[in-house]
C-alpha cells in the first residue's frame, strides 16, 4: 500500500531546482523520499541519465538502486554511486585519456590486498613468525584509512608532529605500504578518491555535467568527498546533501560535523533547508529519551525527533548491576531481529561470553574478532588450562590453537629477543609443555633477569588450581602472580590495548557474577554448546558499525562511564592525552552522537544494560534528566535521557491525558507535544 507522505517529505519531492540540505532525524523515511523526488523530476522530465545520486556504502547503493528501478519502471535509472566507484569511473577514464598512469585497482576482498598490508604490518614490526591477530590488522587498517582520508603521504606521517603519539612502527608499516603500492603500480579505493579530486580540479571536463546531485548521508564525508561534490557541481547543477549532525559519528575517518553544519551552505549558494524530523521507527519515549540527550550538544536543536503515529510504541528497559544475562533473557522478541550493540569491543567479548553461557546463538555484524581472538582470552584460557592442567594439551587440534596461544604468548610480557618468539611457537607447534618449550628458548645464554623471573612465575602457576575451582579464583591467582601486568603494553595502537585491558576487567566481572567454574569456562571458549535455535541471532556490533541498521530488540552494554565515554582520550592522534586527562568536549559531544546513534537503532525494544549506581537510581526515582556534577558510575548519557519523565509524558501522550496534566510537563516536553501538533503525525 502506497504510503502518505508528510508535509515535511512532501516539500522535498517537490523542491525544484537550487541547492538544499536536508536536515533528517533516524528512520525518518529519507530513502523513501528521496525515491519520490527522482521519480517526481524524472516525470517531469529531467533526463534520469543528468541525475547523480551519491550513496555512503555499496549496500545503501544497491538497496536504493532497487527500488529506484521499481519506482521508475524503467531501465534508464538515475546514476546511482559511491563515492569510491564514482571516483574510480574518473580515474579509469583519465587512464584511458592517458592523462594519468595505468595502475592496478587492489580491492579490500583482493588476496594480494591482505597480503600487501600483512607483509607491511610484519616490515613495521619487524614481525616473525606466520600468525598476526587479526584485530592488530584491523587497527593497521583503520590507521591506513585514517592517513588517507586526510591524504597523508608516508613522508608526512614520518614528519608531522600531530603524529608524535603514533607508535613509530606503525608509522614504518604505513610508509612500507605506500612504497610497495607505488612500486607494484597500485591503487586503493582511498587512491582513487585522491586522485579523482585532484583530476576534477586539473581537468574538470572529466566530470560529467549532472543537473541534479543528491548526496545522502552527507554529515559522514569528509574533506575529500565534500570538495569532489564541489568539484562536480556545475553553475546550472543543483545539489541536494541529506544527512543527520546529531549522527556524525566518523570523525576518525575525516567526517567534520561542520560539512553538513555550516560548510554546505557556505559552499552552496542560496542554500533552502528542510527537515524530516518525524521518525517512523520508534515511539514517543525513546524519541524524547533521545532529543533529551543529544540537545546536550553545543549544535543548537532547533528541531525535534518526533515520532509518527503509525511508529511502534518502544519499550525503553535499564538493567541495574551489568545483568546483562537477565536482559538477554527476558527481552528476546520472537521472530524478531536483535542485536548487542557497544562502543568497545572489549564488552562485546563479555557479551559473547553471556550469550554462550545462555546458550543463544549470535553473529558479528561483519564476521570480525571473535571471543578466541582476542589476545586477552588467549592469555586467560592458557593461564587457566595451566593452573588446572599444568599443560596445553586439551588446546592439541583445536581449531584455534594458534590464536589462544598467540595471545598468551603476547600479553604474558617476555619482551621477545630476536628469534625467541618464533622459537616458542615453533615448538608449541608439537609439544604442550608450554614450561619446558620456553625453558629452552631462554636457555641460549642470552636470557635476561627478566625472563627468568616469568618462567619461574609460571612454574608458580603450573597446576596449582584444580578442576573444581571457580573460574574467577583462577583468575585472581594468575593475577596475583602477575601474568595480568602486562596485558596491552604489547598493542598496535592506545586504542587497542585499551581495549584488551577493559576485556579483561570485564570478563573479570562476569566471571565474578556467574560464578562459572574453570573448566566450565574452558568448555565455553574451547567448546561452546551449540546454540538454540528459538530465536533470531543476536548481532554484535559496535555503535560505530550499527550506523544506518535497525532492530526489533536493541540491547545496549559496555555503559560505565569510565569506559563511555572514558576520562582518556583512546585516539592515538592526541599528544598530550595522559590516563588522568579529562576528555576534551568535542570527544564527549561525538561520544554523544555515538550513543544517540546506538539508542535510536531500536524499534520495539531498547535495552540498557548498566552497572550498579546509586546515583542513577536516586535520577531514576526523582525523575532528573540533568548530567550529575560528580563522576557517575553509569555513563553520563544514561542520566541524560531523563528516562522517568519521558516514561511519563510518553504515557500522556499515548493515553491523550488531560491538558491540565500536560501543563505540568517541562518546558523542552512541552515543545515536543507543540511539534506533534505542528507536525499533525
Ligand atoms: N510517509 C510515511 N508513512 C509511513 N511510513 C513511512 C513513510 N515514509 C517512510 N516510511 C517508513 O519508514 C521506514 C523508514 O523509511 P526509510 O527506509 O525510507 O528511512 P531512512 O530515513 O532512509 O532510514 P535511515 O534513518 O535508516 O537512513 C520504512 O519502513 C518506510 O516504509
Amino acid at each position: 500500500m502506497a504510503k502518505r507522505l508528510t508535509w515535511e517529505q512532501k516539500h522535498i519531492v517537490n523542491h525544484d531546482t537550487g541547492h538544499a540540505l536536508v536536515k533528517a532525524v533516524p528512520g525518518s523515511g529519507k530513502t523513501t523520499t528521496l525515491v519520490k523526488r527522482v521519480e517526481r523530476l524524472v516525470k517531469s522530465g529531467t533526463d534520469p541519465r543528468s541525475i547523480l545520486i551519491l550513496m555512503y556504502n555499496k549496500s545503501a547503493q544497491e538497496s536504493f538502486i532497487g527500488k529506484l528501478t521499481m519506482a521508475l519502471q524503467s531501465n534508464v535509472i538515475p546514476e546511482v554511486r559511491t563515492f569510491h566507484s564514482l571516483a574510480l569511473k574518473i580515474v579509469c577514464h583519465a587512464e584511458r585519456l592517458q592523462v594519468i598512469k595505468k595502475k592496478k585497482l587492489l580491492t579490500p576482498d583482493n588476496f594480494d590486498y591482505e597480503k600487501l598490508v600483512k607483509a607491511a604490518y610484519r616490515n613495521g614490526f619487524e614481525h616473525e613468525g606466520s600468525y598476526i591477530n587479526s584485530s592488530e590488522i584491523e587497527e593497521f587498517e583503520l590507521f591506513i584509512s585514517r592517513c588517507k582520508a586526510a591524504a597523508v603521504t608516508s613522508s608526512d606521517a614520518a614528519t608531522d608532529p600531530t603524529f608524535k603519539a603514533i607508535k613509530r612502527e606503525l608509522i614504518r608499516a604505513y610508509s612500507y605500504y605506500c612504497e610497495q603500492l607505488e612500486e607494484k603500480n597500485l591503487r586503493t579505493f582511498d587512491d582513487c578518491l585522491i586522485e579523482a579530486v585532484s583530476l576534477l580540479r586539473h581537468f574538470p571536463s572529466l566530470g560529467n555535467h549532472f543537473s541534479h546531485i543528491i548526496v545522502d548521508e552527507y554529515q559522514d564525508v569528509n574533506l575529500i568527498q565534500h570538495d569532489m561534490t564541489r568539484l562536480l557541481s556545475k553553475s546550472d547543477t543543483s545539489v541536494m546533501a541529506v544527512g543527520d549532525i546529531n549522527q556524525c559519528i566518523y570523525e576518525w575517518r575525516g567526517a567534520r560535523p561542520d560539512f553538513i553544519g555550516g560548510l554546505f551552505e557556505k559552499h552552496f549558494y542560496n542554500t533552502r533547508v528542510f527537515q524530516l524530523s518525524c521518525t517512523f521507527r520508534f515511539g514517543h519515549q525513546l524519541s524524547l529519551m533521545a532529543n533529551s540527550v543529544i540537545r546536550r550538544n553545543s549544535t543548537k536543536l532547533t528541531r525535534l525527533c518526533v515520532s509518527h503515529h503509525s511508529a511502534p510504541k518502544t519499550e525503553v528497559r535499564i538493567y541495574v548491576d551489568n545483568c546483562l544475562s537477565k536482559a538477554l533473557k527476558d527481552s528476546q522478541i520472537e521472530n524478531g531481529t536483535q542485536a548487542i550493540l557497544s562502543r568497545t569491543k572489549a564488552s562485546l567479548a563479555e557479551a559473547e561470553v553471556a550469550l554462550r553461557l545462555c546458550s543463544l546463538p549470535y553473529r558479528y555484524l561483519n564476521g570480525s574478532t571473535s571471543l578466541q581472538h582476542r589476545s586477552e582470552i588467549g592469555m586467560l584460557t592458557v593461564g587457566i588450562l595451566l593452573s588446572v592442567y599444568g599443560d596445553l594439551q586439551l588446546l592439541e587440534k583445536h581449531p584455534n590453537k594458534e590464536a589462544l596461544i598467540n595471545g598468551f604468548l603476547r600479553e604474558m610480557g617476555f619482551r621477545w629477543q630476536k628469534g625467541q618468539l618464533k622459537a616458542a611457537r615453533n615448538g608449541l607447534a608439537h609439544n604442550s609443555d608450554l614450561y619446558s618449550v620456553l625453558g629452552r628458548v631462554f636457555d641460549d645464554g642470552s636470557s635476561s633477569q627478566h625472563h627468568k623471573e616469568l618462567l619461574e612465575k609460571l612454574a608458580s602457576i603450573c597446576k596449582t588450581g584444580g578442576k573444581e575451582m571457580l573460574a574467577f579464583d583462577v583468575l585472581m591467582l594468575l593475577k596475583k602472580a602477575g601474568f595480568m601486568d602486562g596485558i596491552g603494553t604489547e598493542g598496535v595502537t592506545r586504542t587497542g590495548s585499551n581495549d584488551r585491558r577493559r576485556g579483561m576487567v570485564r570478563i573479570e566481572e562476569l566471571l565474578e557474577l556467574s560464578k562459572i567454574d574453570s573448566s566450565t569456562f574452558l568448555q565455553l571458549i574451547l567448546y561452546p554448546e551449540e546454540a538454540s535455535n528459538d530465536c533470531e541471532p543476536f548481532i554484535l556490533s559496535t555503535l560505530h558499525g550499527s550506523k544506518g541498521l535497525e532492530w526489533d530488540n536493541v540491547v545496549l552494554v559496555g555503559l560505565n562511564d569510565e569506559e563511555y565515554p572514558g576520562g582518556i582520550n583512546d585516539d592515538g592522534y592526541s599528544v598530550t592525552a595522559s590516563k588522568n586527562s579529562p576528555i576534551k568536549d568535542d570527544n564527549i559531544e561525538e561520544e554523544r552522537r555515538l550513543f544517540y546513534v546506538g539508542m535510536t537503532r531500536a524499534k520495539q525494544q531498547l535495552n540498557l544494560v548498566v552497572p550498579h549506581d546509586d546515583g542513577l537510581i536516586r535520577w531514576l526515582e526523582n525523575c532528573w534528566d540533568s548530567t550529575p556534577k560528580k563522576s557517575s558510575i553509569a555513563t553520563r548519557f544514561v542520566y541524560e535521557t531523563g528516562y522517568t519523565a519521558c516514561n511519563v509524558t510518553s504515557h500522556v501522550i499515548y493515553n491523550s491525558e488531560e491538558k491540565n496534566q500536560k501543563s505540568e510537563l517541562s518546558k523542552f516536553h512541552q515543545w515536543y507535544l507543540r511539534d506533534l501538533q505542528r507536525l499533525k503525525v
